[in-house]
């Protein structure tokens, strides 16, 4: 799918639900109806078996909202599973292996810290999209180390693949991770975190509507 338009909410499963796949299930339905367009697969607990039904089963719910799954670390289950692509960090494996293996059709992402040149490498070896961050102070991945809105804009100015911001991104703060040159903004806490998830997507996706101006930086 990199011939897709990488634009929006890109809504990261929290690992508080992991455990309770029902729970899970609600929650992600609740968030692409509220406009998430990538749900990524984050599970580092659950057993082999479990992910693979759980990544199967969320596959098909993207697709019944137009949107795309993602699994983050594990190119295998994301062939398996029948995802749109992969997320691959510094100790994930090979992006061109990963780019090999699942075909020029799929999402490979990669992510790139505050790093530039981490970047170049990882477009270099087929990444559909760089991801920088933690752009704030994020609950979910405290020791990510921090990244700046201006090393966005300079990955917007300098290459044609998307770009997504992650990190301690709420609602109130996405229009400046947008204005800064943000494809895709990635969120684990505040959308599954919030008490109505649905309504905490739309006001995500919002930071995408043409127009919106309601910068606020967080600093
Ligand atoms: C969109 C997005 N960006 C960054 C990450 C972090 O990946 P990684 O560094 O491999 O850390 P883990 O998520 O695997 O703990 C991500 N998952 N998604
Ligand atoms: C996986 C990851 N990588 C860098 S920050 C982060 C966590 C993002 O979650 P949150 O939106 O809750 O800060
Ligand atoms: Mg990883």
């Amino acid at each position: 799918m990199s011939g897709a338009r990488l634009r929006g909410l890109y809504a990261i499963t929290p690992d508080a639900l992991t455990s309770d796949p029902d729970r899970l299930l609600d929650a992600c339905a609740a968030a692409l109806r509220g406009g998430a367009r990538l749900l990524q697969y984050r599970d580092k607990r659950s057993p082999a078996p479990t992910r693979l039904v759980l990544a199967r089963t969320l596959a098909t719910l993207c697709r019944t909202h137009g949107a795309l799954l993602v699994v983050n670390d594990d190119v295998r289950l994301a062939i398996e599973a029948g995802a749109h692509g992969v997320h691959l960090g510094a100790g994930d494996g090979s992006l061109a292996d990963a780019r090999r293996q699942l075909g020029s059709a799929a999402i490979v992402g990669a992510t790139c810290g505050n790093d530039l040149m981490r970047a170049d490498a990882a477009i270099d070896a087929g990444a559909s999209y760089v991801a920088f961050g933690r752009l704030y102070p994020s609950r979910s991945k405290p020791d990510a180390p921090p990244a700046d809105l201006a090393t966005l804009t300079l990955a917007r100015e300098r290459w044609p693949v998307a770009v997504c911001g992650i990190g301690g991104i709420t609602p109130t703060l996405a229009p400046a991770v947008v204005a800064a040159g943000a494809d895709l903004v990635a969120a684990i806490d505040g959308v599954f975190g919030a008490a109505d998830v649905e309504a905490a997507a739309r006001a995500y996706a919002q930071a995408f509507d043409a127009g919106n101006t309601a910068v606020e930086t967080g600093n």
